[in-house]
Formats: structure tokens, C-alpha cells, sequence
């Protein structure tokens, strides 16, 4: 069995009066296994956030599955939902969200705390993910003290303390400068391969060669995949760039 197995996606937004309909996702089928690490790049509009709230489980589809170690996500119910984002998901955001008010242990810890963690099962996990995302020596500061790769790695490290069996970032690298980017790409590197399975959405190729299976979205569909094997990062950043001329006959970003 695959970690994730998507089925026939389909997403319809209507208007709030039922008049416009957009088919945001026509017919998405594709599966995730444990330990793979995905990018999913695609044309503004071609329908990646719109799957990737159906991922996080923050939106319904209109029609087809989710099964995330076998179970239809798309079928919890409301009341458990938030629940089970916290115990199974972990997530990145392009924008960190981090609490201001919070140091960042208080940040990491508040998925472990809403959980109902005992203090002393915390600090413990929180030691060797500090160390190994480099700010063991910033725990105590606030989101506003540190730099926007630290904050990301402060936010990286809150998506993974809950030892979730799936990381989802949604442009993780989006507002950091391309030294931090690099720090961070290399970081989710070591993330997947020490066994985190990670699904990212991005526009930018140099995230995406960083990973090692790239899936186009194109109209709400999936328009061709990429699958690393043994290419270099560098080689791969040729084949995605190749890829997204070939989908838009346009210019692409770094
Ligand atoms: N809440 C909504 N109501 C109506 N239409 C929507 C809604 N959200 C997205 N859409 C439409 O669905 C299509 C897919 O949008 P989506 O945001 O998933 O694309 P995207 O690939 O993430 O784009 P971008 O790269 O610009 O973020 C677009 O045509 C968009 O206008």
C-alpha cells in the first residue's frame, strides 16, 4: 500500500449563487510512497493549491479519494478534523506562520501542547530536531529577533516534532533570499532522507530539482511526471526547466 493514493480527484468551485463553475481539478490520480520526496510545479491556476488544501484536508473535493495510510481523508468528519491534521500532517508555509508572541520553542511545541504532551516528552523530542535544523542556540528568541531562514527553520522544525507521516510545504523556499533557500532545500534533503515523506508545492525550479519526483499539473490534471533515478540536482534543474517550456512555451522562473 502507498502512504497517499489519490483517485480520481475532482474539484468544482461554484459561485456563491451557483452561477460561474470552475473546474479546478478535472481528474488527478497519482500516489505517494512512504520516504518519497515530491514537487509539484505547474502554471498559475493549473490547480496546485487547490490540491494541496485537499491534501491538508482543509477542503473538500467534489468527487474521488484521499487515502493517506489507507483512510479517506476526504470522508473525516469536521469534528475530527483538526485532530487529525495535527497527529498525521505537518506543515510549511511560504509565510512561516509563526505565533509573534511566542518564542520559537513555545512555536515548535504548540502542535505537542494542543496535543496534550507531557512537558518532559516534549523537550525531548525537541533536542535532536533543533540540532539537526541549527537553532538550538535560538530557542528562546522570538519570530522578530531571528532571520527569515531561521524562522523557516523554526517552522520546519514545528512540522516535524509531532513526527507526522507527511510533511506538506507549500512554498517553503517563497520568501527566502537563495543562500537561505539553498540552506533550507539541503535541510529538507536530510529531512527525506532520513525517512520523512515530504510533498511540496512550488514554482520555483531550483526547490523542485532538489526533490525526487516532480509532478506537472496542467488544467487540473496531471500533465507528465519527472522521476529523479540518478540525475544530479543540476541535471534535474535542466529536465524540470525543459518540462515547464514544453507546458507553457514560456519564460520560467529560477
Ligand atoms: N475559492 C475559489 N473559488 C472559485 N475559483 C477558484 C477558487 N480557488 C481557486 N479557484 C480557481 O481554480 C483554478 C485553480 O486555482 P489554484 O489556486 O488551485 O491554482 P494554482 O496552480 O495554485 O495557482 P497559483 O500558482 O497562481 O497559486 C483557477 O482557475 C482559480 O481561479
Amino acid at each position: 500500500m502507498s502512504l497517499l493514493e489519490i483517485s480520481h480527484l475532482q474539484k468544482i468551485y461554484s459561485t456563491r449563487f451557483g452561477g460561474v463553475k470552475v473546474e479546478a481539478l478535472s481528474d488527478v490520480s497519482f500516489t505517494v510512497e512512504q520516504g518519497e520526496y515530491l514537487a509539484i510545479m505547474g502554471e498559475s491556476g493549473a490547480g496546485k493549491t487547490t490540491l494541496l488544501n485537499i491534501l491538508a484536508a482543509l477542503d473538500r473535493p467534489t468527487g474521488g479519494s484521499v487515502c493517506l495510510s489507507g483512510r479517506d481523508i476526504t470522508k473525516i468528519s469536521d469534528r475530527e478534523l483538526s485532530a487529525f491534521r495535527r497527529d498525521h500532517l505537518g506543515f510549511v508555509f511560504q509565510d512561516f506562520n509563526l505565533l509573534d508572541t511566542f518564542s520559537l520553542k513555545d512555536n515548535i511545541f504548540l502542535p505537542l501542547v494542543l496535543a496534550g504532551t507531557p512537558y518532559r516528552e516534549m523537550s525531548l523530542r525537541l533536542g535532536p530536531i533543533a540540532r539537526q535544523l541549527g537553532i538550538a542556540e535560538l530557542l528562546d528568541k522570538y519570530p522578530y529577533e531571528v532571520s527569515g531562514g531561521q524562522k523557516q527553520r523554526a517552522a520546519v522544525a514545528r512540522a516535524l516534532i509531532t513526527r507526522p507521516e507527511l510533511v506538506l510545504a507549500d512554498e517553503p523556499t517563497g520568501a527566502l533570499d537563495s543562500r537561505s533557500s539553498e540552506s533550507l532545500l539541503h535541510l529538507f534533503g536530510k529531512i527525506n532522507e532520513a525517512g520523512q515523506t515530504i510533498v511540496m508545492v512550488t514554482h520555483s525550479v531550483r526547490a523542485a530539482s532538489h526533490a525526487g519526483r516532480v509532478l506537472f499539473l496542467r488544467d487540473g490534471q496531471v500533465y507528465h511526471q519527472l522521476y529523479r533515478g540518478g540525475m544530479s540536482t543540476e541535471s534535474m534543474f535542466a529536465r524540470i526547466s525543459d518540462t515547464l517550456t514544453a507546458l507553457s512555451g514560456g519564460e520560467q522562473d529560477e
